[in-house]
């Protein structure tokens, strides 16, 4: 059963469509994470589900209840915004016990739901501390157990985790991903940073221009970029036009091979970095020989490396082939090339991806 559900939502501003339009359908207790360039609408979704933005058109239902009309304290959303702070004067216990309090629970049983919320977020026993004698990490936590704390049908999170260092962010993360589904929450946030997105949610939003470009699974989305827009959006530079023939496409950087069952025609070809393979400089393989099995193997390409950058595991080389545009390449450490040697590259078919053309 769907929780939340949009059904052509559309928000006009400043004369245009910020949302355009926009369906979505979360159901209950999924985690559903929005990403999207600056100025796509993802603020904008999420404002007119909290009841902050007033749609222009469309319809808005949280648990089949129609939202029109409805104040944002009475939409029994829960909301971790960046602009909704923590109060600097009063202290954590007061600060979880707001919106408690606002629906008008005693205080015996405010103090309960706040000590259960505070040893939940991992900071028991921390009702009397000072907002500001916290670190940033801990604040955050605070502000999760106050935007929990009325038990929300709807938890929404505007880069919930944004100010933090990226080492808590990845440990913070995790323990958020484990506490949602332990509660059986149902989420929808916002972020800027894919690492977050991908590893949070169930599902991924990526929007363009007021509208959802991709809807997907993490892997769905990080296997299959449903256009070269997402592709791009998720850093995968190595996006050529192809035209696709039997087991090889036609790219500015010569002859491809592509997976069995590729459908023919005009596309647009997504290589992953760990597909373009590195060889030496070898001036035998040159590209009329290559032509022979270019079903099989597809051209090889020369290339000279114009950077390297260290990634934990493995090399990201950046390289200037003979034909077409840059490519990324990624490469065990070990025996990486330099900037300024000459390699060949040839190109797996398993980590090509067919996209539809670009308009
Ligand atoms: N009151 C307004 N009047 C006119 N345009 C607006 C108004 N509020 C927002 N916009 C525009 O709507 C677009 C979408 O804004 P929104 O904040 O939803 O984007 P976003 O994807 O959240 O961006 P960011 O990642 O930068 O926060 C932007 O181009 C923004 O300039």
């Amino acid at each position: 059963m769907s929780s939340l559900t949009l059904r052509s939502v559309t928000v006009r501003l400043g004369g245009r469509a910020v949302l355009d339009s926009v369906d979505l359908d979360v159901a209950e207790r999924e985690t559903v994470c929005v990403l999207g360039p600056s100025g796509s609408g993802k603020s904008t979704l999420l404002r007119s589900v909290a009841g902050l933005q007033e749609i222009s058109t469309g319809e808005i239902t949280l648990g089949g209840r129609d939202l029109a009309g409805v104040p944002v304290h009475r939409r029994g959303v829960g909301l971790m915004f960046q602009d909704h702070q923590l109060f600097p004067q009063r202290d954590v216990g007061r600060n979880v016990a707001f919106g408690l309090r606002m629906r008008g629970a005693g205080r015996a049983e405010a103090e309960r739901r706040v000590a259960e919320l505070l040893a939940m977020v991992g900071l028991p026993d921390a009702q009397r501390r000072a907002v500001g004698s916290l670190s940033g990490g801990e604040q955050q936590r605070v502000a999760l157990a106050r935007a929990l704390a009325p038990s929300p049908a709807l938890l929404m999170l505007d880069e919930p985790l944004g100010q933090l260092d990226r080492s808590l962010r990845e440990r913070l993360v995790v323990e958020l991903r484990q506490l949602f589904h332990q509660l059986g929450t149902t989420v929808l946030a916002v972020t800027h940073d894919q690492g977050e997105a991908f590893a949070l949610a169930d599902r991924v939003l990526v929007m363009r221009d007021g509208r959802i470009a991709q809807s997907g699974t993490p892997p769905e989305v990080w296997q299959r970029p449903a256009s070269a827009f997402v592709a791009r959006f998720l850093g995968f530079d190595n996006v050529v036009p192809a035209t696709v023939t039997g087991r090889s496409a036609k790219t500015p950087w010569g002859t491809l091979p592509v997976p069995d069952g590729t459908p023919p025609g005009p596309a647009t070809l997504l290589v992953r970095p760990a597909g373009v393979r590195l060889g030496p400089d070898d001036h035998a393989a040159d590209d009329h020989a290559a032509d022979d099995h270019a079903a099989d193997v597809g051209d090889v390409l020369r290339c000279r490396v114009l950077a390297r950058t260290f990634r934990g595991d493995h090399v990201v080389l950046a390289l200037r082939p003979d034909r077409g545009p840059d490519l990324e390449a990624t490469v065990p450490l070990r025996g990486a090339p330099s900037p300024g040697e000459k390699v060949t590259v040839s190109f797996d078919a398993a980590e090509i991806v067919r996209l539809p053309p670009e308009d």
